[in-house]
């Protein structure tokens, strides 16, 4: 070390020797900035190296490949590199699990090792949506979860039958009348936010009144055109929704969270308080949300007669009759899972459903098998009840599985290891994100041999295919725990409603309408320009 300095010295001289530690300590710096930043970027992929995958582009990740082949991607990673693969999210590496053995260990036998959910950046962008029972974690979480749980109990389910057959009635009462070709994916967002608004909040959006079908069918997608305060509030529900992107197209805080996760947050600050940019507008729509819903809350709240028919009654019911749920559901976690089951119980369902009828309309012998059924139940004015609808229409259930298959709406279903674990002998770490890629098991043809076509009977219980499938091959609701907490809700208002409809109509494919279906990739799965079809009265 002596001689070195030594040498220094000798060769610089007494002036350029102090001048040169000054550029010895930048030097430095800028070697240790860029280890820093080095380790930033690579620290999260350096932890799960030896999990396979694609080579990574730095800071981007793997998400040009998504925007090339969109959600298809996973299944084309699966075929590559087998049932755990690595991908990378901008700088944040998922470790994607596509095999149902798998999925069973991450999501029901490892799940106190895995229980929570990890939070995407559109997410951690988005303050309102980060306090319902999808994003909470560990403890508060299970007692929100048990809390939520007591309320859908059966009899209350079943109690929803005639309230949502009211809702499908009025939204479906004039279909034919109209000589157009109707935009049946836009019809049915607005019933399933009509029947969830209803649920969750014991409030009537409006939205399906039979007059104004066609007319609201079109305003609604233009912000801001219908002014009074319900569509106001779906407007800007649907708008706070449809930002959530998870892809390069979201506000730039989003995109940031994606790349630098580490500037999100400051970006978000600043850029929420410049007008125009997307991050202004989300936090102001947010805040619109967010301070309705407050309102609505505060005022059932002081309500004493408020019963228990919808959602926010019960929770505030029992939360006033337990401690726990008392310190847990504050009434900000009271708006954020009330609104939570509106945007996790609309978009949801209402793909489903349109996905659903468009595929029937696509298959005549199905439509023929399923109207045979239906018109077997009973006259066309007997509704089911929830016990009819869970057990006297096997061929409708297979049609729903069927569809729910083909189109997953929700294809990956995200978790986040709490401690390190072993999942198809990799070690992951604490803070693994680990992802079941539930669309690419859909259409795995070891469980389903010609996986893209669409056949119902694939699903019925004497078939063989349907005996030597893994139990947990079609997981479109996610699996364990943490599953969907709307399962029964959601699939009694698709039956109803399916139901209702083929007793009254039967559809064809629009010829306005794209040809393979185009869908875009969100939050949950969209159709990209709707599913429009030709209503035919049955006689
Ligand atoms: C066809 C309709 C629906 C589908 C396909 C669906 C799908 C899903 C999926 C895949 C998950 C993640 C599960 C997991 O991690 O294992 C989930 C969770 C959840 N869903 Fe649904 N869902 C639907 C309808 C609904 C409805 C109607 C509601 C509300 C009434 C709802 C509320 C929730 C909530 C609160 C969670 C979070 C559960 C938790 O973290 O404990 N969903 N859903």
């Amino acid at each position: 070390m002596a001689l070195v300095h030594e040498t220094i010295q000798s060769s610089v001289g007494a002036e350029g020797f102090w001048s040169y530690y000054p550029y010895g300590t930048t030097v430095s710096i800028i070697i240790t900035v860029l280890a820093m930043v080095l380790g930033y970027l690579y620290g999260p992929y350096w932890k799960v190296r030896r999990v396979p995958g694609p080579p990574t582009i730095p800071l981007v990740g793997h998400l040009p490949l998504m925007a090339k082949c969109g959600p298809d991607v996973f299944s084309v990673l699966a075929k590559q590199y087998g049932p755990i693969f690595r991908f990378h999210m901008g700088r944040q590496p998922l470790i994607i699990v596509a095999d149902a053995e798998l999925c069973k260990e991450v999501g029901i036998k490892k799940f106190k090792d895995i229980p929570n959910r990890s939070i995407p950046s559109p997410i951690a962008a988005s303050p309102l949506h980060q306090k319902g029972l999808f994003f909470t974690r560990d403890s508060r979480w299970s007692t929100m979860r048990n809390t939520i749980l007591s309320v859908y109990q059966p009899s209350h389910l079943a109690s929803l039958v005639p309230t949502m057959q009211n809702y499908i009635e009025s939204a479906t009462e004039n279909l034919h009348s109209s000589k157009q070709d109707i935009v049946f994916s836009n019809l049915s967002l607005k019933l399933a936010t009509d029947v969830i608004g209803q649920a969750a909040f014991g409030v009537n959006f409006g939205l399906s009144k039979p007059q104004s079908i066609n007319e609201s069918i079109r305003t609604v997608d233009k912000q801001g055109s219908q002014d009074d305060e319900v569509s106001d509030f779906i407007n800007q529900h649907i708008y706070s929704t449809t930002q959530l992107k998870m892809d390069l197209s979201g506000s730039v805080s989003i995109i940031l969270g994606l790349l630098v996760p580490i500037l999100q947050e400051p970006f978000r600050q600043i850029l929420k308080r410049i007008p125009g940019t997307m991050d202004w507008k989300v936090e102001r729509t947010n805040k619109k949300l967010s301070g309705r819903l407050d309102e609505i809350v505060s005022n059932r709240m002081k309500d004493k007669n408020r019963g228990s028919k919808d959602f926010l009654s019960q929770i505030l019911s029992a939360r006033e009759s337990e401690n726990v749920a008392k310190n847990v559901f504050t009434p900000d976690y009271i708006s954020a899972v009330t609104y939570e089951h509106l945007l996790a119980g609309s978009a949801t369902t209402s793909f489903t459903l349109s996905s659903i009828v468009y595929l029937v309309a696509g298959h005549p012998e199905v439509e023929k098998k399923l109207v045979a059924e239906i018109d077997g139940f009973g006259p066309h004015d007997q509704v089911p009840t929830a016990y009819d609808l869970q057990h006297k229409f096997p061929y409708l259930d297979q049609v729903i599985k069927e569809a729910m298959r083909f189109y997953i709406v929700s294809p990956l279903v995200a978790r986040e290891t709490s401690k390190e674990v072993e999942i198809g002998g990799y070690l992951l770490p604490k803070g693994t994100w680990v992802w079941l890629a539930v669309g690419v098991l859909a259409k795995d043809p070891k469980n389903f041999p010609n996986p893209d076509k669409f056949i119902p009977e694939r699903f019925d219980p004497n078939c063989e295919e349907e005996k030597q499938r893994h139990p947990y091959a079609l997981i479109p609701f996610g699996i364990g725990p943490r599953a969907c907490v709307g399962r029964k809700f959601s699939l009694q208002e698709i039956k109803l409603s399916l139901i209702h409809l083929y007793r009254k109509y039967t559809f064809q494919h629009s010829s306005t309408m794209e040809n393979p279906l185009e869908l875009e990739y969100g939050i949950v799965l969209n159709f990209k320009h709707g599913v429009k079809l030709t209503v035919t009265k049955r006689t």
